[in-house]
């Protein structure tokens, strides 16, 4: 890229340790970071992971040197040549799934095909039939079409039985006509809609005989595949410019009766009958919202490097950033000179920022269970057994829910933690924010979400204590860990904290017994509002929301704890077991998760009773007692993420710490410096070219 700008020859580093800062934090470090990334990753994905790397890095069209300068436009131009140099990447590598995830990830760009890979693609091959997969799934595995997934509509989002997008059945052709009745039922926010995709899977409501069925999804060819002209009676447009996520082509579309085959109703779980319209019910209600329950579970798994970007940014800067002389301890150099403090070293700055390290490692464990819950949802229905669909839907929705709004709040306190800078686009927080945004509103608003959790909450406690002998239950509690907890509340519902002094708050019995009882006493407290007191479920919102994620916290408090504790099979956890050094670490970042989130939400352990206002002290005290024992390994925890400059694009986070000369360096690069204004008003022009 061009320099506009001729930075002097003469400028001297002004911090003499400035560039050996990273590596004085990494020689500090009580474990061998390699191997903790060998447990982030596994042995078989790290080779992967190289290998995809060298060939993203390696490859121009990939490029994000001039990205942040680029107007929607070109965003958009750039993102639809990334997606083809992908697809022919894919071709030639002939990468599945696994490394196809590592292209996407250090790709870092949403684009025009994000939808077909994503939605369109996994709908066919959850929702299809065999006939239908040959029809629709092999050419969009070829990229032949491209599709997108239009569910939402102008007028409705969250309520999905509320769509008005009609799928009439027409027994005289043995058709479906698709149509908008009204402006609220244009399809709005589809993702590759807009411009590209010439396939859509549209979520409406099946009518048969005049009876509404509601909401299936349909296979809708909208576009020419020569001309790529919207089809008769049909008309698309991209929605306009967003928040962020401009290079992906949002769009609209109506359809005006339009005529499509029944054959391309999904017809996997339900079906209508040639002719007579009949309607054949399906094994579970919910199976065609399939694909959002598999999306929110791929969107759990990607927060724990959403949360490792973010730290890693946050925590190297400040390692390199120094303001002020520390009054009481001052930093002195070995000749003797005092320096100013890192920002590191400020407890101030450690508060804000290692509970973020700490909620991605905490992510990390849950995600695994996400994908073992997922597996065995999977094998167990395939064989026609949909029981844990209920258990999978309440995880999925809350843990979507609280991972993603923990992961938009920790990027944005790791923005602000980074001062001006984190405000600058060099800073590599500002299009990863914007872009991250959605994934709090899509597949499901996060308040809504929580609506789910805490019914299917409600749901097993009613259903626990209105059994005369609840201790039936307590074979499925190890399965299960809603019973296990419901059981223990029934069991000592006055439980006490024994803690006495800061340090038993390390003790994870203690931890989890804190959570276990804070979470029955909440739903218990909720079930009485409504069933006794017969309080509205809106005028209880505030409270739904409350037991979701508390429900949620325990969960990946338990799964932390059950990492560092059990024995187990997989093969990363065989290894952090294995050595001594990293179970330390793990173990002082598990605590920290675990008490801090509890410090966040204090009132809550304090209204059960669980624990005292004197143990609150303690339990804050050990909180700043962690922060202490994690410093020195602040550096080399984020190092461990492995998340490469090229994906953070970051001239704060850079492995090397070269954060001023490469703050200059884009700056010089920046197109405005290459013009010259011209603020005569007399003269009609604005801006000439700069000689360079
Ligand atoms: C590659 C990278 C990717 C990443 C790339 C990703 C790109 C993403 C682009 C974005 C795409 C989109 O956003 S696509 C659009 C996504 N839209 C959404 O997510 C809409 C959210 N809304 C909904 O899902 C629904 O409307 C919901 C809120 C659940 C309410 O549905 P209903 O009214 O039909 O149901 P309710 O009456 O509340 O519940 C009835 C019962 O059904 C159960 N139930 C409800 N939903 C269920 C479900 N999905 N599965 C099982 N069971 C379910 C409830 O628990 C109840 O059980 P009982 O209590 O036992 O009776
Ligand atoms: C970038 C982006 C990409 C998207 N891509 C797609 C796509 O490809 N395909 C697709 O189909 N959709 C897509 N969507 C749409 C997305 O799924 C919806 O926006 C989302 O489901 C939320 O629905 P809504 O917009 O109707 O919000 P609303 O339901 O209108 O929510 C507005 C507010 O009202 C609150 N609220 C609503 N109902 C209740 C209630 N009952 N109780 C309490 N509070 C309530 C919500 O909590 C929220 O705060 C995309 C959205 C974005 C932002």
């Amino acid at each position: 890229m061009v320099s506009y700008v001729k930075i002097p020859s003469h400028l001297k580093p002004s911090d003499p340790q400035g560039p050996d800062l990273l590596t004085q934090e990494r020689n500090l470090a009580s474990f061998d970071v390699k191997e903790l990334t060998l447990v982030l990753y596994g042995i078989k994905d790290l080779e992967r992971y190289h290998t995809i790397l060298k060939i993203i890095e390696n490859d121009p069209v990939f490029d994000k040197s001039n990205i942040y300068f680029m107007g929607r436009n070109e965003l958009f131009e750039h993102a639809i040549k990334k997606e083809k140099r992908l697809v022919q990447l894919i071709r030639e590598n002939k990468w599945k799934v696994e490394e196809l995830q590592f292209a996407e990830w250090f790709l870092d760009m949403p684009g025009p095909f994000g939808a077909h890979r994503g939605m369109f693609i996994p709908t066919l091959i959850g929702q299809g039939t065999k006939e239908q997969k040959e029809k629709f799934l092999v050419p969009a595995l070829n990229y032949q079409i491209i599709g997108c997934y239009a569910q939402t509509e102008l007028g409705h989002g969250s309520n999905v039985k509320g769509l008005e997008t009609t799928a009439i059945y027409i027994p005289e052709t043995d058709e479906f006509e698709i149509h908008s009745p009204y402006l609220t039922a244009s399809k709005w926010w589809v993702g590759g809609l807009g411009k590209t995709a010439n396939h859509a899977i549209v979520m409406a409501q099946l009518i048969s005989n005049g009876k509404n069925y509601g909401p299936h999804p349909f296979v809708v060819q909208i576009r020419d595949m020569k001309t790529h002209l919207p089809l008769p009676s049909i008309t698309i447009g991209d929605i306009g410019p967003k928040f962020g996520f401009n290079s992906t082509d949002n769009g609209f579309i109506l359809f005006e009766h339009v005529r499509i085959p029944r054959f391309n109703m999904l017809s996997k779980f339900s079906q209508i009958k040639k002719g007579t319209g009949e309607y054949i019910n399906p094994p579970n209600q919910k199976l065609s919202y399939g694909t959002m329950v598999l999306v929110r579970a791929i969107i759990i798994s990607g927060v724990r490097v959403t949360l490792a970007r973010a730290a890693t940014i946050a925590i190297r800067y400040s390692a390199v950033r120094r303001q002020f002389i520390d009054k009481d301890e001052p930093k002195k150099l070995e000749d003797g000179s005092i320096v100013e403090t890192s920002i590191l070293d400020y407890t101030m700055q450690q508060y804000r920022l290692f509970p973020v390290i700490a909620q991605s490692y905490a992510c990390f464990f849950t995600a695994k269970m996400m994908v073992n819950l997922y597996t065995e949802y999977t094998k167990q229905s395939s064989s026609g057994d949909y029981s844990l669909l209920a258990d999978l839907h309440a995880s999925s929705s809350g843990l979507k829910s609280l991972t993603t709004t923990m992961a938009v709040d920790s990027i944005e306190d790791c923005r602000r933690a980074c001062g001006g800078h984190g405000y600058s686009s060099f800073s590599g927080f500002v299009k990863f924010y914007q872009d991250y945004l959605p994934n709090t509103t899509w597949e499901g608003d996060n308040y809504i979400l929580t609506h789910q959790t805490a019914r299917y909450l409600l749901k097993t406690f009613r259903q626990v204590t209105s059994h005369k002998n609840p201790e039936i239950y307590a074979s499925q509690s190890n399965k299960n860990p809603t019973i296990s907890y419901i059981l223990q509340y029934l069991n000592e519902p006055n439980q006490k904290c024994t803690a006495i002094t800061p340090s038993d708050f390390n003790n994870h019995e203690i931890q989890l017994r804190a959570f276990k009882h804070r979470v029955a006493f909440l739903i218990a407290n909720v079930v009485d509002q409504i069933d006794n007191q017969k309080k509205s479920w809106n005028s209880m919102l505030v409270e739904i929301n409350r037991i979701s994620r508390a429900h949620c916290q325990y969960l990946l408090v338990q799964n932390f704890i059950t990492a560092l504790h059990q024995p187990s099979e997989d093969e990363s956890l065989r290894m952090l077991h294995n050595s001594p050094a990293l179970k330390e670490v793990m173990t002082s970042i598990c605590n920290l998760f675990v008490l801090h989130t509890m410090e966040k939400d204090i009132g809550d352990f304090l209204e059960s009773e669980y624990l005292t206002t004197p143990q609150a002290r303690l339990l804050r005290i050990q909180v700043y007692n962690l922060l202490k024992e994690i410093r020195p390994n602040a550096v080399s925890l984020v190092d461990a993420f492995l998340i490469p400059d090229s994906l953070l694009c970051s001239a704060l986070g850079r492995y090397d710490g070269k954060v001023y000369e490469t703050m200059i360096d884009w700056a010089s690069k920046e197109p405005l410096n290459g013009m010259t204004l011209d603020f005569n008003p007399n003269n009609d022009t604005f801006i000439r070219k700069a000689k360079l």
